[in-house]
């Protein structure tokens, strides 16, 4: 992409980049309007008791520099008290209902706004959780983040001001416009024409801020990742250890000041058009003394009173106009990335509603069978395929131990079987006691990954992450499992000890058994372990197994492992090469046998 003059491209350079920014076209600009549009009117009744509100406002106002012209060419000459007296009583009541007005319209703004925002960062958390698995390893956490908080933070003050702003600025704008033509059309012509005049000026910026803000929001979006990357516990720990701190601080350095830069543009973008418009309109009502003095002799001095009222009361609107304008350009290249989300094609994982509810009742049971037939899966921008027709056809219940070489294609057959990822061709199911076969294998596996996930809260939260309702019974059962009983115990605060961000205030081998007490606290009946016994001593980890055995009861356990642990009569092992399937033993009273391979 070719970068325009001054704006920054996006940053590929630096290897932090949101995604590119795009070049937009005027129909495009008009369909997210529409769409804006569409979901302002979702709160229609406020939206006209807003719109109601301040064409009252405008009105009212309107009448107190219209009761002034009275004032100056009748009552004061005429020395008339009593017309004097009502004049200043309406024009004050008039001024007090116009401010009760203002207090209405920003509680019904403020409301109208904060609703859209609302529903918006819910719609687009929700698009971005139900996104293809693949999606999250191609955009960072922080780009998420950046789009999430920064992007509908950024569209608030339009959606708060901007309809209504515009609509309060025109309607003053018209007013006095048709005032000052019955009052001298001459000066209402020239007033309007450079208002016309000016407000050309003004788009030609509002054009330029709407690129930068674009531009800029993808700089954030990287400075953003940057940190979450190299300030986290693993980023500063690498940083320290290869002595690459220096090398840290300046990459950041660099990647603020393009922020700082990006920004310093957009706040300036158009400020000499800004001076210009406000220097012309200061200009106005001397224009209008030296017409009344000279060219115009014949005005009354109300009207000359009038229209410089007029002129610096629409000098504001016109201003206004112009900043929201502005406001509404830059605000459009947010809202842009805002529906570049919730309209993603690749947010597809699942239903639309929540389908996966996580077993009980019917789907609890035992899986008498589970089938993988002829899986291929290659990565995106992947050339070889991890997957290459893998396929078995095992008894359920029981553990069944998945080995093979580094790359042999065990976590991705793992996220398959899991339901996580689709595969390219083939498929997985399950066979229920019934003799029911399901294909949505999701609903009765369960993974816990290689890198165990836990959230920052206390043990008993994590817990109870995978069965909200588990009582401390059942969750002190599930820790004697993966050995870890004892030592929750001796902790100060037991169960609700908060383990630190990702897990950090426990160890590896502990947040790994952490985790698969968590996915034995759920009910599916197919859990998939990958490598969970990676961080656990020989000791340790054979003892877990141990444990599991006994305890998985109707279970099926399918362990991902480079290690085996002393195997079992009844325990499978599922050998992998380069993606495929290569050997399943079963092991009996005589040893290892032989299963016949599925297609
Ligand atoms: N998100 C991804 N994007 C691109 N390629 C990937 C991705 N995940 C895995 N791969 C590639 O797919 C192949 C199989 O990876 P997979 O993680 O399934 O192997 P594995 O047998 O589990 O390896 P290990 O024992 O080292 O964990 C590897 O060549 C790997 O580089």
């Amino acid at each position: 992409m070719k970068p325009r003059a001054g704006i920054p491209a996006p940053r590929d350079d630096h290897g932090y980049s949101d995604s590119p920014t795009k070049t937009l076209t005027d129909s495009r600009g008009r369909h997210v309007w529409l769409r804006v549009l569409t979901l302002l009117l979702q709160d229609r009744g406020r939206l006209i008791a807003s719109f109601t509100v301040v064409l009252w406002s405008v009105g009212l106002s309107m009448l107190g520099t219209v009761l002034l012209k009275r004032v100056v060419d009748e009552a004061l000459p005429q020395r008339d008290a009593s017309l004097l007296t009502t004049l200043c009583l309406v024009m004050i009541a008039a001024a007090v209902l116009a401010s009760v007005c203002t207090v209405l319209m920003a509680r019904l703004n403020h409301t109208i706004g904060q609703r859209l925002v609302h529903r918006l960062r819910v719609e687009m958390f929700r698009a971005t959780q139900r996104m293809r698995l693949e999606h999250f390893t191609t955009e960072s956490v922080s780009g998420i983040q950046t789009r999430i908080a920064n992007d509908v933070d950024g569209i608030s003050n339009v959606v708060t001001f901007a309809a209504q702003g515009m609509v309060a600025s025109a309607a003053v704008l018209l007013t006095s416009a048709v005032i000052m033509l019955v009052l001298s059309w001459p000066i209402a012509l020239v007033s309007l024409t450079l208002a016309a005049c000016l407000n050309v000026l003004n788009n030609r910026f509002a054009k330029r801020r709407r690129r930068l803000t674009r531009a800029q929001q993808g700089l954030i979006s990287g400075m953003v990742q940057f940190v979450g990357e190299h300030l986290s516990f693993s980023g500063v720990l690498l940083g320290r250890t290869l002595k690459r701190e220096r090398w840290q601080y300046e990459k950041f350095e660099a990647l603020s000041a393009d922020v700082a830069r990006t920004a310093v543009q957009e706040r300036l973008a158009g400020r000499t058009a800004v001076a210009t418009i406000s220097v012309t309109l200061s200009a106005l009502p001397i224009l209008v003394y030296w017409a009344a003095g000279t060219v115009l002799s014949g005005i009354s001095l109300g009207s000359v009173i009038v229209i410089t009222a007029l002129q610096s009361n629409i000098s504001m609107p016109i201003q206004q106009l112009m900043q929201l304008s502005s406001d509404v350009q830059s605000s459009r290249a947010l809202f842009e990335r805002i529906f570049e989300v919730i309209d993603r094609p690749d947010a597809a994982m699942g239903d639309s509603k929540y389908g996966h509810p996580a077993p009980s009742g019917a789907t609890s049971g035992a899986v008498r069978r589970i089938v993988a037939e002829g899986l291929d899966h290659a990565y995106e921008g992947r050339q070889r395929k991890s997957l290459d027709g893998a396929a078995f056809n095992l008894h359920g219940g029981g553990r069944i131990f998945v080995t093979g070489e580094s790359g042999s294609g065990k976590s991705t057959l793992a996220l398959i079987l899991a339901g996580l990822v689709d595969p390219q061709a083939g498929s997985v199911s399950v066979t229920l006691e019934n003799g029911e076969r399901r294909s949505d294998v999701r609903t009765f596996v369960c993974l816990v990954p290689q890198e165990a996930t836990l959230f920052n809260l206390s043990i008993r939260e994590n817990l109870a992450f995978g069965q909200a309702e588990a009582s401390a019974e059942r969750m002190a059962e599930v820790l004697r499992t993966v050995e870890l009983e004892a030592l929750v115990s001796r902790l100060p605060r037991g169960l609700d000890t908060v383990v630190g961000d990702r897990g950090a205030k426990v160890s590896g081998g502990e947040r790994q058994r952490l985790a698969v007490a968590r996915a034995l606290l759920s009910e599916h009946p197919v859990l998939v372990f990958d490598e969970f016994s990676s961080g656990l001593d020989s000791v340790t980890s054979e003892a877990v197994f141990e444990r599991l055995l006994e305890r998985i009861s109707f279970r099926t356990l399918v362990v991902i492992t480079h290690c085996l642990p002393t195997l079992r009569d009844g325990d499978v092992v599922v050998k992998m090469e380069a993606g495929k399937v290569v050997r399943v033993d079963a092991i009996g009273a005589g040893g290892p046998q032989a299963v016949p391979m599925a297609k």
